[in-house]
């Protein structure tokens, strides 16, 4: 396989499906597809529909049910959330029931539609105005408010709610965590703090208003080997460890997870890389010994992308590379030397559609690079939102069409000009400049100049930058940016393969290309 697709995930034992083995089980299209561009719409890449379950047993926690109805101060509260409690018992009085492990919660899927909680005008994000008579839970919180099944709603009516992404097959029971109970949630006794104590953490949940987000550990040595932190979003997700002090020294452990999966060295421990795990993929190109951009590649790219695209569990994709030395060198010479015209045009399609894949992808891209990046690496690099680049003067990085022979289509050089800008396109265009990692940081090619060690670390950390950004504004701010470039080559595609390919099958320009990779075959020996 070309491409290894990894999921930053942790190796519990009964975790849920995983995608890896999805990816990895599935079969390949082994012919290049030319795919529908979508342009990226607004996307909520956020699981939890906030719908509700029941929980049926008799757990510890697990207050007796009262006689029914929503309570007297919950409707006082709030009659939003009033109406909306009588009309999820009412449906959830159907429900199926399972049988009960003692001591243990069960969830049993809710006959509920899935459907947005709808917001009352007087319950604005942020518990700026509150529902009069509000109670402790909307006072301890500022975003408590926010939400009509409150805790307290949940609490008093013995029935435990829990976001419909929480009824998956876990293996150990999860509750929804909420204000009041953390607030006196008391902590575990502390054990060793070791990175190996807590291993991941999992978010369950969104950032939109309304919704309660989840944070999930497994801790070892706590005897229930979950840590729950919770909230209502609206809350910083990222400061979510801070409203529940005593967890902070555990959660900052749990570098272990994430970060340990992409870097040898010590991994961050900022809380926020956390949340990462479920929502980054790690796409490393392996086509050795180069990573040159052959037809499969592409389309092995293409595809993946769009799978990554389309499963909303993920909100990022760190690209990187499996081959030493080098992250892409560019178009594989090979697919356009000596091949006949509807070869070249076929490969050339593949390129235009995994630039504007990348360039328009609504994930956030990072580019890891460690390795040599010329000529058609760069221009993938360039398609992510932001570039790491390890600091060894061998791994250049620039456009060195022109000394190849050949020219950088329009959308290149576009794509050039919007990172570093017409000026230093122009020069670096013409003279073919291969940068090294000091001088692409000076110009604007990279974002990021880091010791070669610290490269997955350092994507990873940049990742958690763009991902703390709401998801449709930076789309769509994105999609603003870059759209004017794409739609110039979208309305002249079939122009500019031919351009391309008329250009290329030249006997002028097949005997350079010949004589380049002849050159670096020879340079090899
Ligand atoms: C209208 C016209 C439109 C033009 C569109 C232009 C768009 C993009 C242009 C391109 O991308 S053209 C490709 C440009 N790429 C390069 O110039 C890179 C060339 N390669 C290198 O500089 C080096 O190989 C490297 C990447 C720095 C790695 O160096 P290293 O010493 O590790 O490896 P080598 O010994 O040099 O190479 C090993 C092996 O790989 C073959 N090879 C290298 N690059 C390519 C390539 N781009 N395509 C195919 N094959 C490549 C090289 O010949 C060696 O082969 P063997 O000797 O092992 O057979």
């Amino acid at each position: 396989m070309d491409l290894i697709h990894c999921c930053v995930r942790w190796p519990w034992k009964n975790f849920p499906t995983s995608k890896t083995s999805l990816f990895q089980k599935e079969e390949r299209l082994r012919h290049y597809n030319p795919l529908p561009l979508t342009v990226p719409a607004f996307s909520n890449r956020m699981p939890a529909q906030c719908v509700f379950s029941r929980i049926e047993g008799k757990g510890k926690r697990s207050p007796p049910p009262p006689p029914g109805g929503a309570p007297a101060k919950l409707a006082a509260a709030s009659p939003v959330a009033s109406r909306k409690w009588r009309s999820s018992a009412h449906a959830l009085r159907g429900a199926p029931r399972r049988a009960q492990t003692p001591g243990s919660v069960t969830y049993v899927q809710s006959n509920l539609p899935r459907r947005p909680v709808p917001r009352s005008p007087r319950l604005r994000p942020g518990g700026a105005a509150r529902a009069p008579g509000a109670g402790r839970t909307a006072r301890s919180h500022p975003g408590a408010a926010t939400c009509p099944f409150s805790a307290k709603m949940a609490l008093a009516s013995g029935v435990r709610f829990a976001p419909r992404a929480l009824l998956r097959p876990w293996s150990s029971p999860v509750e929804l965590f909420h204000h009041d109970r953390y607030r006196h949630h008391e902590p575990p006794a502390p054990v060793h703090y070791e990175d190996k104590h807590v291993s991941v953490v999992k978010v369950w949940g969104g950032t939109e208003p309304s919704r309660y987000f989840l944070i999930t550990a497994r801790i070892h040595k706590w005897p229930s080997g979950i840590l729950r932190l919770g909230g209502i979003n609206g809350d910083d997700i990222s400061e979510a460890p801070r409203v529940c002090p005593w967890a902070r020294r555990w959660v900052q452990t749990a570098s272990a997870g994430p970060a340990a999966a992409l870097s040898t060295g010590a991994g961050p421990s900022l809380p926020l890389f956390l949340l990462l795990a479920e929502w980054v993929a790690v796409m490393k190109l392996r086509n050795p010994p180069v990573n040159a951009l052959s037809l499969e590649l592409l389309t092995e790219l293409v595809i993946s992308l769009e799978k990554l695209e389309n499963d909303k569990t993920f909100r990022g994709i760190i690209l990187t590379s499996d081959c030493p030395r080098v992250f892409c060198a560019g178009l594989d010479l090979t697919e356009i030397c000596g091949r006949n015209p509807a070869h070249c045009a076929e490969y050339w399609k593949a390129m235009q559609e995994l630039w504007l894949r990348m360039y328009l992808s609504s994930l956030v891209l990072v580019a890891a690079i460690n390795g040599a990046c010329p000529a058609g690496g760069c221009i993938i690099a360039l398609s992510c939102d932001c570039r790491v680049l390890a600091d060894n003067p061998k791994y250049r990085i620039g456009l060195n069409e022109t000394l190849l022979g050949i020219i950088a289509p329009f959308w290149l050089k576009d794509t050039y000009v919007n990172t570093i800008g017409h000026r230093a396109s122009e020069q670096a265009l013409q003279l073919g400049s291969l940068f090294p990692p000091a001088e692409a940081l000076q110009v604007g090619l990279v974002d990021q100049v880091v010791p070669e060690d610290q490269v997955q670390s350092t994507a990873l950390s940049e990742m958690a930058r763009w991902l703390a950004v709401p998801d449709h504004a930076r789309q769509l701010t994105k999609n603003m940016m870059r759209k004017a470039t794409a739609d110039r080559l979208l309305r002249q595609r079939d122009a500019d393969t031919q351009n391309f390919v008329s250009f290329v099958c030249r006997d002028s320009i097949q005997k350079s290309l010949q004589a380049y990779l002849e050159k670096l075959r020879q340079r090899k020996g």
